[in-house]
């Protein structure tokens, strides 16, 4: 018989009104011929209130008796919902997560899952029951209970749906699909029939709260279809799968996180092993930097920046004072009033031309980028917070997002995807290991550099039209906040577009007063594919370290869900490719 995980968050079951509504949606799925296994969240809001709680006895809790205290909200709703199926007059039985079979790492509060024993549900399943699961938590192998971070019910929904091989994993929630930006901040967004799992992973890192990205994660290893669809409708919502919506259209949806803060670390030595200090500490203590951009050295000297997470700023701060005092750098200054707006989809790495459109909208509405990063499926720019919901807006209008795209047909299922990948990561030693597709090295790119650019809204957008102007097609663009006011931007395009691009930016830099564009004719490009990247957050450090340790300098770097770029000097693309290849091996499939 089939199997179908349905996912009740938080508002789904915020009374018990509601916990009604949701049970007879799983004894509809019953009645239509499914074996049911409910996965619902705490009610409401209990896990902020919980929070608030614990931080009102001390403000940062040790994390394990974190755990033991956010668990029970999910204990609650569990009993909850067995009890209104019983009422209903069908039979239920609820599980917490270490009945489930969960069995997690021991990170308290961010713990991943590592495999899910699942007779018992079996069990209760073959014996006629609707299983009610905790969401958001596991057992680690001593028996302690541990939560799987913010958001983590839906990860808990999709990894039973792999464990069990369900058919289908439907979230239900209080929007009815994944809308292409926040409709909550942007009322024009529309729904998305469908969305590819590529793009989902990059739309929920980059702040669409909808989905948790470690789900998608496992949706997209273990190819479990996911519908996100309404609690109190049953109109069809979004199915998130192989196949993206459209394939002509260049950005698929946008997304925030408006809660982020700036680091930069200025006058860091020039020496490889610098930036991997800094990022591997920052890693050890589990806080996720994001949007890396290390200025091109002067003097000896270069700035590395990034942003984290609000929430985490006064702990890495702590974490980077510390290490740029070791390694000899200037100081640190940081920007705690940023917001980062992204734009993702498919089709951009098809088509020219995609980041000129983003700054120049921003440009007409006088909104000033701080920090720029892209990768192959994703733009991101660093704002002033209270600019950031006007920038989504923007960018949300820029791509015509509201408009329903022309449609992709054939269901594309990479091919890789055969016995083979199942069987590899059937050895992996936990679920939500880390999996590398492939490492790769191009040598046609060439980097053009800008510095001491004045910090004004609208340069980024200049610079690119001077260059879409003379068709060159740009791959990696970095920008970053530099000193008094001037920013400094990198970007790469093709070997042979090398000179026009420096001619297309000399009148320019002249014009503003900054320095003449530099560069290098030949750069390497190394890119890391696979998934859950940047929420294995150690992937960027292991990055770093390695290539010091070959005493290969790092000059740009960009990290997405499903990529990592590094760009190094040419000569030494091959011997990165081969460093790089050993540090990931256990990771790697393509070996
Ligand atoms: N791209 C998006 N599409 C749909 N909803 C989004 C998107 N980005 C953010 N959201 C927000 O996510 C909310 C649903 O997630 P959440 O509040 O965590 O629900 P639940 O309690 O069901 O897990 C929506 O109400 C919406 O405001
Ligand atoms: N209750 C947890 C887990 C969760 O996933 O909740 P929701 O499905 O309501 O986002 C949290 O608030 O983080």
């Amino acid at each position: 018989m089939a199997i179908l995980v349905q996912k009740f968050g938080g508002t789904s079951v915020a009374d018990a009104e509601k916990i009604l509504a949701a049970a007879r949606k799983a004894i509809r799925a019953q009645k239509q011929g499914y074996q049911v296994v409910t996965v619902v969240s705490a009610m409401g809001h209990t896990t902020d209130h919980l929070i608030e709680l614990a931080k009102q006895i001390d403000p940062d809790p040790p994390a394990r008796e974190m755990d033991m205290l956010l668990s029970t909200g999910e204990q609650v709703s569990v009993a909850l919902m067995a009890m209104a199926i019983h009422r209903l007059g069908h039979r239920a039985i609820s599980f917490t997560g270490a009945q489930l079979g969960i069995r997690t790492d021991s990170t308290h509060t961010k713990a991943r899952i590592r495999s899910i024993q699942t007779d018992r549900i079996r069990q209760a399943l073959d014996e006629g029951y609707i299983v009610i699961a905790a969401g958001f938590q596991g057992v680690t192998d001593t028996a302690d209970i541990t939560t799987l971070g913010r958001g983590g019910s839906d990860t808990t929904a999709v990894a039973l749906a792999a464990a069990l091989r369900a058919e289908t994993c439907e979230i239900y929630t209080d929007v009815d699909g994944v809308y292409t930006t926040d409709p909550r901040l942007v009322p024009e967004a529309r729904r998305m029939s469908r969305i590819s799992y590529d793009e989902m992973l990059e739309l929920a890192t980059a702040g669409a709260g909808v989905m948790h990205n470690r789900s998608i994660e496992f949706a997209k290893r273990f190819s479990v279809p996911v519908h996100v669809r309404s609690s109190f409708s049953d109109m069809p919502g979004t199915l998130i799968s192989w196949m993206p919506e459209s394939r002509s259209v260049p950005v698929c949806g946008a997304a925030a996180i408006l809660k982020e803060a700036r680091i930069t670390v200025r006058g860091v030595p020039d020496q490889p092993g610098n930036a991997a200090a800094i990022f591997s500490r920052l890693g050890a203590r589990n806080i996720a930097t994001d949007m890396i951009v290390q200025n091109v050295a002067e003097g000896g000297r270069a700035d590395i920046s990034f942003t984290v997470f609000q929430e985490e700023l006064p702990a890495a701060l702590r974490v980077v004072e510390e290490t740029a005092r070791e390694i000899g750098a200037e100081g640190v200054n940081y920007d705690e009033n940023v917001a980062k707006v992204s734009v993702v989809g498919l089709g951009m790495a098809k088509q020219p031309g995609v980041a000129q459109r983003m700054f120049q909208a921003l440009a007409d509405k006088g909104i000033n980028i701080l920090m720029i990063t892209t990768s192959e499926i994703k733009i991101s720019v660093l704002v002033e917070r209270d600019r950031a919901v006007e920038a989504l807006r923007t960018v949300h209008a820029a791509f015509e997002l509201d408009k329903e795209p022309p449609q992709a047909e054939e269901e594309a299922r990479p091919e890789e995807l055969g016995n083979d990948r199942d069987r590899i990561i059937g050895r992996l030693h936990g679920m939500e290991d880390l999996v590398i597709e492939s490492i790769c090295l191009d040598e046609t790119q060439a980097c053009v550099t800008l510095s001491n650019i004045p910090d004004r809204p609208g340069l980024a957008a200049r610079v690119f039209r001077q260059v879409a102007e003379r068709e060159i097609v740009v791959d990696m663009i970095v920008q970053s906040v530099g000193r008094d006011g001037k920013a400094m931007m990198s970007f790469t395009v093709p070997q042979s577009s090398y000179e026009a691009a420096l001619a297309a930016c000399r009148p320019f830099c002249q014009e503003i007063g900054a320095a003449p564009p530099t560069g290098r004719p030949k750069v390497a490009k190394l890119s890391i594919l696979g998934t859950g990247l940047k929420s294995h957050i150690d992937v960027a450090s292991r990055t770093f370290k390695t290539l010091a340790h070959s005493q290969i300098n790092v000059e740009m770097i960009s990290t997405s869900e499903v990529r990592l770029n590094v760009v190094t000097t040419g000569d030494k693309g091959r011997q990165a490719l081969t460093v790089l290849r050993q540090e990931f091996a256990e990771e790697l499939l393509d070996l």
